[in-house]
């Protein structure tokens, strides 16, 4: 059985940069949704390059089918770990539901890590990321935006409502998001 922490908030509120540093000090495996998918993009042979690069750019949702697959993958080729950061999903009711059917009985959901953070900073910080993605733009950003507050922000409150989420406010800097997240995760390992 894996143990799984959903790290979610909307783009540029510094999921990749703080689930890096949970992986090193910490003992959890970081899996990036995003990063996976534009791996699959890439890679020699995948029938869903196109699509995922049409949503992507779109700021949309890749079918939780492809998504899944991936993760599961990944996790099962990670070897021993306490647990895994599974970063950017779920995303929307797709996901979830995919998520329930596929992992039931093979991932244990911990709990949440929610960064919340203003839209105008992760904007900003998305626009500085300097990492070449095709979806740092304003045109894909201001889909990106609605795409979380219409479909993942959703996901956020069906968590709270099971008491599953540990928020932790992101506009700070990385220092100061972190040593809060380590408080989030000490007290989850006290339960
Ligand atoms: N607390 C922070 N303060 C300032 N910049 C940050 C902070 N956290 C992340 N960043 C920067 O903002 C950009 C987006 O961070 P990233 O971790 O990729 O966010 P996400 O995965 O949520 O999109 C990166 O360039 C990163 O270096
Ligand atoms: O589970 C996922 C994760 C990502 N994406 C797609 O990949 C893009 C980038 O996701 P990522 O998490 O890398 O963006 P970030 O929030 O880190 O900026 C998203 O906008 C979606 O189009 C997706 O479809 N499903
Ligand atoms: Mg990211």
């Amino acid at each position: 059985m894996h143990n799984v922490v959903f790290v979610l908030g909307p783009p540029g509120s510094g999921k990749g940069t703080i689930c890096a540093k949970i992986q090193e000090n910490l003992g959890y495996v970081h899996l990036s949704a995003g990063d996976l998918l534009r791996a699959e993009r890439q890679r020699e042979g995948s029938e869903f390059g196109a699509l995922i690069e049409q949503h992507i750019r779109n700021g949309s949702i890749v079918p939780v089918e492809i998504t899944c697959a991936l993760l599961e993958n990944a996790m099962n080729n990670s070897g021993d770990a306490k647990g895994f950061l599974v970063d950017g999903f779920p995303r929307n009711e797709d996901n979830l539901q995919g998520w329930n059917k596929q992992m039931t009985g093979k991932a244990l959901v911990q709990f949440v890590l929610f960064l919340s953070c203003p839209v105008p900073i992760c904007i900003q910080r998305c626009l500085n990321r300097g990492q070449g993605r095709t979806d740092d733009n304003e045109e894909s950003l201001k889909k990106r935006v609605e795409t979380y507050n219409h479909q993942t922000f959703p996901i956020i409150e069906h968590f709270e409502k099971n008491g599953l989420v540990r928020e932790v406010k992101s506009e700070r800097s990385v220092e100061e998001i972190y040593a809060d997240v380590v408080e989030v995760f000490n007290q989850t390992a006290k339960v």
